[in-house]
């Protein structure tokens, strides 16, 4: 059981700053719509360290998937800060430390499973067979090998998700940041996703978790409560962090 612990803010220098893979100060997103500014964080301070298996659970609206760009430098924050103490600037962190999972779709369409899931490590610079033969050993891995040369509109959402597991896996990353990854999936489909994830992931990789869904949300070990832009609660099956 999840058990209910007072939010406190994490303190912004922590002792064992350099093993934190990515730590945020004060960290605020604005958005200007029409005239109107909207706050979609308000002044976050966190961290989050190797082997932290956390889920953002929270109200559409609340602000988990402005906090995973963020959290991935895919975004640019309004005021504050993110930082990535053990793996180094923005402008390098891609490709290969750090890896997405999106909700759905965002596997290539042109391109079959198993070079959707080679072309992470294409991009970080490995040559063509030296990729494809990796990314078939992972599609072996996640028990996809059959689906290797199908193309993305010939899968099934279950599969074309672990298939996207498998192409954020390929590279080893040390950060996994995912957005609601099974949010179009049933619930027995979800779970075997989340099986999936869970057990491919390397036990010093941090994963963050956006979902709507409790039932993934206690798969994980922490879970960060987000309400109206802010972290109102941390529950947690290890009791509180440090
Ligand atoms: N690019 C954008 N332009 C304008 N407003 C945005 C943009 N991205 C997010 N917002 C706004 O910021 C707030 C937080 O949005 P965000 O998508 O982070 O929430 P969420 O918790 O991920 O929601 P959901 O669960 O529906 O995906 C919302 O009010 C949203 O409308």
């Amino acid at each position: 059981m999840l058990k209910p612990i007072p939010f406190q803010p994490v303190p912004m220098i922590a002792p064992q700053t350099a093993s934190v893979l990515v730590e945020t100060s004060a960290l605020t997103r604005r958005f200007e719509v029409d005239g109107q500014t909207i706050q979609a964080l308000h002044e976050m301070t966190l961290q989050v360290r190797p082997g932290e298996r956390i889920a953002l659970l929270g109200a559409s609206g609340s602000g988990k998937s402005t906090l995973l760009h963020l959290l991935g430098g895919l975004d640019t924050p309004s005021s504050g800060q993110v930082d990535w103490p053990a793996l180094g600037r923005a402008e390098t962190l891609r490709p290969g430390k750090v890896s997405f999972v999106f909700q759905a779709q965002s596997l290539m369409p042109p391109l079959t499973a198993l070079e959707n899931v080679a072309l992470p490590l294409m991009l970080a610079g490995q040559d063509t067979p030296d990729a494809l033969k990796v990314a078939r050993e992972w599609l072996e891995r996640l028990e996809l090998a059959a689906l290797a040369d199908q193309l993305p509109e010939e899968l099934s959402g279950g599969q074309a998700q672990r298939v996207a597991v498998a192409r954020a896996l390929v590279t080893r990353p040390r950060l996994i940041l995912a957005d609601e990854p099974t949010g179009q999936l049933d619930s027995v489909t979800a779970q075997h996703l989340m099986d999936v994830l869970l057990s491919a992931l390397d036990d010093d990789a941090a994963l963050v978790m956006a979902t709507h869904d409790a039932a993934v949300a206690g798969r994980l070990d922490a879970v960060w409560h987000m309400q109206g832009g802010r972290l109102s609660m941390i529950t947690s099956r290890k009791g509180e962090r440090t």
